[in-house]
């Protein structure tokens, strides 16, 4: 199995995640995890459900206390304020989107814009461009809140991408949309990834992460169980116990909804 690095001597990675510990009372919700992500390269985080994913995210952001370990972006302690973290060049979507349903698309996407430079001097280039990316162009004017899930998810996505992050955090960024809309947040993703952002993402959807992450991080428990290319991972016995629940070489990969917590 390769490791969890991916620093090289002249870079230090984008994100790199050392021994980090979280507990929350009793519950140890993650227990010394290590990785990195380095520059244009996509790791997946996945693992069954309580695993620790969205606490990572969570502890990137400065949103719950690490009780041990150190979290650094592109060499340097990771900021622990929003507007920090957009300066360090750090974005991220959230599983429930986070929209501000009564706001168009356009003024939706423009929230972190104004929040890095209070007075809003925004990029109108990076806005159109990337709602042109997206999709949104003819929707700029529409309430968020009047659209179908998959357009919302755009947005979100959107909100996410305008501030041209170089850590992109994705949180379940395939949960809910149909194969069309996967394909095309796929090549979404490659596209960000080619253009030298480290992408770092949540997700259930197993072929999606397989189709898009350089690699992949398997937690469970808390703990980081595998680490490896896709196949590498597929194939890791472990992970099959863990998580995918099928045989070694099986044709299909489903993940296992376990449900479990952890107890105290
Ligand atoms: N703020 C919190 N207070 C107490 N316990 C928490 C808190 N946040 C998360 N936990 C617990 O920490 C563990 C990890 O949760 P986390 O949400 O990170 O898992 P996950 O892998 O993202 O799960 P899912 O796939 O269901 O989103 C779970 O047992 C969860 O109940």
């Amino acid at each position: 199995m390769t490791t969890t690095s991916s620093s090289t001597e002249d870079s230090p990675p984008r994100l790199e995640v050392s021994g980090l510990t979280v507990t929350f009372g009793g519950l140890t919700a993650l227990d010394d995890v290590s990785f990195s992500v380095a520059d244009g390269e996509t790791v997946a985080l996945i693992g069954p459900n309580g695993a620790g994913k969205t606490t990572v995210f969570n502890a990137v952001c400065g949103l719950v206390r690490t009780r041990r370990g150190r979290i650094r972006v592109g060499g340097a302690p990771a900021p622990s304020s929003a507007t920090g973290l957009l300066g360090a060049g750090v974005s991220r979507t959230l599983q429930g989107l986070g929209l501000f349903d009564h706001l168009t698309v356009l003024e939706n996407v423009l929230v972190p814009l104004t929040s890095v430079r209070p007075g809003g001097g925004t990029s109108a280039d990076a806005v159109q461009e990337v709602l042109g990316t997206l999709g949104l162009g003819d929707l700029a004017d529409a309430p968020a809140g009047t659209l179908p899930y998959p357009e919302r998810k755009r947005v979100a996505l959107a909100r996410a991408l305008v501030t041209r992050p170089r850590l992109l955090l994705l949180d379940e960024p395939a949960g809910g949309l149909g194969a069309g809309d996967i394909d095309q947040l796929a090549q979404t993703v490659r596209t960000v990834s080619d253009g030298g952002c480290a992408v770092l993402l949540v997700e259930h959807h197993v072929d999606f992460v397989m189709d898009v992450a350089d690699r992949v991080v398997v937690l469970d428990f808390g703990h980081v169980i595998a680490c490896g290319t896709p196949d590498e991972v597929r194939r890791d016995p472990a992970v099959e116990e863990a998580y995918l629940g099928v045989p070694v070489g099986g044709a299909q990969v489903e993940p296992v909804e376990t449900g479990r917590e952890q107890s105290a």
